[in-house]
C-alpha cells in the first residue's frame, strides 16, 4: 500500500504554478525529490502538509484523505521544513518540551538517544548551534514520535560530508523494517545516489518524472559525439546538449538513441540528467 499519494497537487502563486503534482510513494522506500532552486520541491511539501493552501488536488497518507484528517495524520507524520532557527533564544530542551506536547506517542528515551547520536547539549540555546547542528537538532524532533512518513525539506543541506553519510545511513536503518518511508528534497545528487530508492524530479513547477531510481536512469543515455555527428535529426532528439570544439556532450531518451552512428554512448547519472533537462528550453 503507498504510505502517501500525491494527486494533481496545484498551487498558483502570481509569478509561479504548481501543475498538477503527483506522484506515490510506497511503504519502506526513500524517495528523493530533486530539482532546480525555484522549481517547486518546498511549495509541493508544504502543500503536502497543508502548511501552504493547495488550489486543487488530494493527498492520501497511510490510506486517509489528509485534508479530512489532518490532526490525526500529523501524529503519523515527522516534517523538516526550514529547521528551528525560530527559537534562538531557546534551549534545545525547552524546544523539545514545546513539540513534544503535539505528540501522543513522543519518546523522550528515542529523543535523547538522537541528542548522543548527533552530539547535541540539550542545555544550549538554538542560536548556540552550527547549521549543521540545527538541521540535526530538527531531524531529532522530527524523528521522535515513532512517525512513519518523513517529509524532510533539504536535511543534508549544511552538513559536512561525514555528518551527511550519517544521516544518510540513519534514513537506511530508519526504512528497514519495511514500516516508514522518507520524502526528502535534496540538490545533493551524490545523496540521492547513496540512498534513495525513488526519485521524483520537478521542473518549473511540474513532476518530470517520478520512478525508481535505476528505472529513472534506464530512461536515459548520455551520448558524445565528433563535431560532425550533431545532425539535425538528433539535434531535435537530444533532451539537452553542450558543444565544444571538438564535438557534443548530450542526454537522450534511450528509446530514442539513433543506430548505426558513430557516438559514444554511456549510462547517465542524476546529475547530467537535471543538468540536460534544464538547458532543455535553451536551444
Ligand atoms: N509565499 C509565496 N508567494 C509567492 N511566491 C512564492 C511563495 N513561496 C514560494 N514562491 C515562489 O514559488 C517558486 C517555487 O519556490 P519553492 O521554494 O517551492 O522552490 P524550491 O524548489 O523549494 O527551491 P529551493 O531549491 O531554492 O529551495 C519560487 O519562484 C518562489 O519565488
Amino acid at each position: 500500500m503507498d504510505i502517501l499519494s500525491v494527486h494533481n497537487l496545484s498551487k498558483k502563486y502570481e509569478r509561479f504554478e504548481l501543475k498538477n503534482v503527483s506522484f506515490s510513494l510506497e511503504h519502506g522506500y526513500i524517495m528523493g525529490f530533486i530539482g532546480r532552486n525555484g522549481a517547486g520541491k518546498t511549495t509541493t511539501l508544504k502543500s503536502i502538509l497543508n502548511l501552504v493552501h493547495a488550489d486543487g488536488g488530494q493527498v492520501t497518507i497511510l490510506g486517509q484523505d489528509f485534508s479530512r484528517n489532518e490532526l490525526e495524520l500529523k501524529q503519523k507524520i515527522g516534517f523538516m521544513l526550514g529547521g528551528t532557527t525560530f527559537y534562538p533564544k531557546k534551549k534545545l530542551k525547552t524546544v523539545a518540551d514545546a513539540v513534544r506536547r503535539f505528540y501522543d506517542e513522543w519518546d523522550d528515551a528515542l529523543f535523547s538517544d538522537y541528542l548522543t547520536k548527533f552530539a547535541l547539549d540539550p542545555d544550549k540555546k538554538v542560536e548556540e548551534l552550527s547549521t549543521g547542528m540545527q538541521v540535526k537538532f530538527a531531524l531529532a524532533l522530527a524523528l521522535s514520535h515513532n512517525a512513519k512518513l518523513l517529509i524532510l525539506d533539504e536535511p543534508t543541506s549544511g552538513l559536512d560530508p561525514v555528518s551527511r553519510d550519517e544521516i544518510l545511513e540513519l534514513f537506511q536503518e530508519l526504512i528497514e523494517d519495511g514500516k516508514r518511508s522518507i520524502l526528502f528534497s535534496t540538490h545533493i545528487t551524490s545523496d540521492l545516489e547513496k540512498c534513495a530508492d525513488y526519485i521524483t524530479y520537478i521542473k518549473n513547477g511540474e513532476i518530470v518524472a517520478s520512478a525508481e531510481k535505476d528505472e529513472f536512469l534506464e530512461r536515459y543515455k548520455l551520448v558524445r559525439g565528433g563535431t560532425g555527428a550533431l545532425s539535425g535529426e538528433l539535434r531535435k532528439k537530444l533532451i539537452g546538449y553542450k558543444e565544444n570544439s571538438f564535438g557534443f556532450t548530450g542526454l537522450i531518451r534511450a528509446a530514442e538513441l539513433p543506430q548505426g552512428q558513430n557516438l559514444e554512448v554511456s549510462p547517465a547519472d542524476i546529475e547530467s540528467v537535471m543538468i540536460y533537462f534544464e538547458k532543455e528550453q535553451k536551444q
